[in-house]
């Protein structure tokens, strides 16, 4: 059977891949399970209907027979564990790389995205320009200690893995910002990521989507 997962109908980052489908279609494509997309718009969201599939009234979510399941991190997992390629088959090797995937989501994104609510959503608050700086230096400290760890490797565990994928994502919400260039074995790892032709599979899929007058 094959899973329909929902996306955004009006990409809000116009064609950069960004939103939280990416990470799975990413994934679909790692492994080579087609999927199905329905689009949603904003307000159908919000609606009961979508939220019944996704409690909080957002995408992704992932359909497949009688299983709903929403998170992203969890759909990639479910995907990881039910196909060969994302997670590798030793049991320690294994469980590290799923804990890059909580590390990637729960350590790095978080300070990532509140960088982005700074810029874009408290922008006009009187204390937005003391808060920026201070958000930039939790960024700069948790990049600090993941280039340290990833050093000169490949990937950040032996084989690229769903831990990879997930990091590679959130660090992508850097993009155009100047803090991942002080950082050149991230932005190398993160261009290792994008080679990946199933990473590019996935990104043309969701591009696709975008009138071309909007991408940006
Ligand atoms: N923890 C959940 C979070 C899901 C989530 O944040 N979904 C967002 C889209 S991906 C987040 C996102 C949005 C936009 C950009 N962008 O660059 O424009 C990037 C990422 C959403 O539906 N937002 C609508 C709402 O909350 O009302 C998951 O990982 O699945």
């Amino acid at each position: 059977m094959i899973p329909t997962i929902t996306a955004f109908e009006q990409s809000p980052d116009r064609g950069q891949g960004l939103a939280r489908d990416m990470p799975v279609r990413w994934a679909f494509e790692e492994v080579g399970q087609p999927y199905n997309v329905r689009l949603v718009s904003f307000s159908a969201m919000k609606e009961r209907a979508h939220r019944t599939l996704q409690p909080f009234g957002q995408i992704p979510t992932y359909e497949e027979g009688d299983l709903v399941l929403f998170e992203s991190g969890a759909i990639v997992f479910h995907i990881a564990e039910h196909h060969a390629g994302l997670l590798p088959n030793d049991e320690n090797a294994r469980a590290r790389a799923i804990g890059w995937m909580f590390s990637a989501l729960s350590t790095v994104e978080p300070v990532i995205v509140q960088r982005e609510a700074s810029l874009y959503l408290e922008n006009h608050k009187v204390w937005h320009e003391e808060r920026l700086p201070i958000v930039e230096d939790r960024i700069r400290s948790r990049l600090d200690d993941l280039a340290a760890r990833l050093g000169d490797a490949e990937w950040l565990d032996g084989a690229f893995s769903a831990g990879d994928l997930l990091m590679i994502q959130v660090l992508r919400r850097l993009d155009g910002a100047d803090i991942l260039n002080d950082y050149p074995n991230l932005m190398a790892y993160v261009a290792r990521g994008e080679a990946r032709p199933a990473f590019k599979r996935a990104f043309s899929a969701q591009l696709a989507l975008v009138p071309t007058d909007e991408v940006l």
